[in-house]
């Protein structure tokens, strides 16, 4: 049984993750390399922990978080480091040789990357064994589904521990079998991306129909029947006959589109920036992270409303 976490990157993913972690029961130390960000994070942890609150989420005894600016502070005595830091390999890969030296060689690691394949990551350890991806969705908080990805040197009781990790908590495992850059969960959600930045770009639809279409639509009907099961509800006829003509019609590229490199190029990110694909002010930012907050939970627990049969 795990006791004590280290979270290395506060930044988006963080606070949510550590202070879910600390809830299950965890003793959770959170190291970043920029204060700001330690005192960001302490500042949302009053929101995170309603949010946890109306899931319905008790904080088990034992459980704690901890800020600290030490990176030896964080992993002292650590049975697992969750690396949370920037998708570039360099910078991944900078955190894990700090580790060395710092942490046992039974004390696991995992990668909160999402889509670097773990085999890639695995170049950078000495105990490669003890390695394995553990990918949060955002917010980490709320989603309960967890990609758990082996890469090549991963040994089996390593993704076995993180899987049952996640099951104490009271989470969703999802056991990836195949390495594949993005895992599943963005491969999907990349390939939707792709195709609605494409639509917006070529003027079939405005930004906001598009996320009507899809939020009241397809998005609605896959948070209760999965595109597997939806197969079977459509009918495979049905997928024969327009996938037929339509596969030749979906984006196939390659490259990131105009409509998003433009903005990134003048640092339009979105809510980080106030304005991205929206404009945002302070105040609207808040307004949508309560409301967004509060309707996930409304989802969520609808979603796991056990059969009234
Ligand atoms: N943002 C998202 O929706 C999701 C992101 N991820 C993945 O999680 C990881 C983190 O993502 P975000 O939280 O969005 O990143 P972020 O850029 O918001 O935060 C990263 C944090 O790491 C800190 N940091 C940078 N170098 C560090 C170092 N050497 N040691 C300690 N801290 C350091 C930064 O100060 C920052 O606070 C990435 O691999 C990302 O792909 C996974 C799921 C969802
Ligand atoms: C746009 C985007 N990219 C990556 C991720 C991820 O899971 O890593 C997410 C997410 O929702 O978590 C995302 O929205």
């Amino acid at each position: 049984m795990m006791k004590r976490i280290a979270v290395i990157g506060l930044g988006t993913m963080g606070p949510g993750m550590a202070q879910r972690l600390a809830q299950g029961g965890l003793v959770v130390t959170a190291f970043d390399t920029d204060g700001a960000q330690i005192e960001k994070a302490k500042a949302m942890l009053p929101l995170i922990t309603g949010v946890l609150d109306r899931l319905g989420i008790t904080p088990k005894p034992g459980g704690a978080l901890h800020f600290t600016t030490s990176l030896a502070d964080a992993v002292k005595d650590a049975d697992l480091v969750i690396e949370n830091v920037p998708e570039k390999i360099e910078i991944k890969a900078d955190v894990y040789r700090a580790l060395e030296g710092l942490i046992a060689s039974k004390t696991l690691v995992v990668s909160d990357t999402s889509g670097i394949p773990i085999s890639k990551l695995q170049e950078h350890l000495s105990h490669p064994e003890r390695f394995c991806g553990m990918h949060w969705s955002n917010p980490p908080h709320i989603i309960p589904m967890i990609e758990v990805i082996s890469g090549a040197k991963t040994a089996p009781e390593t993704a076995k521990a993180i899987v049952t990790l996640i099951e104490e908590l009271g989470l969703l495992p999802v056991v990836v079998n195949k390495d594949v850059p993005g895992f599943v969960e963005n491969r999907i959600l990349y390939a939707l991306l792709r195709e609605a930045v494409d639509l917006v770009e070529e003027g079939v639809i405005a930004p906001e129909a598009l996320d009507t279409c899809v939020s009241w639509g397809i998005g609605y009907k896959l948070s209760v029947i999965g595109p597997m099961a939806l197969l079977d509800v459509a009918g495979l006829d049905i997928y024969h006959s327009v996938a037929g003509f339509l596969n030749q019609e979906l984006s196939t590229r390659g490259d990131i589109a105009p409509f998003v490199t433009k903005r990134v190029a003048e640092k339009r990110l979105g809510l980080k920036t106030g304005g991205g694909v929206y404009a945002y002010t302070p105040e609207r930012i808040k307004e949508l992270g309560a409301e967004r907050a509060r309707k996930l939970v409304a989802v969520r627990r609808a979603l796991e409303e056990k059969d009234r049969t």
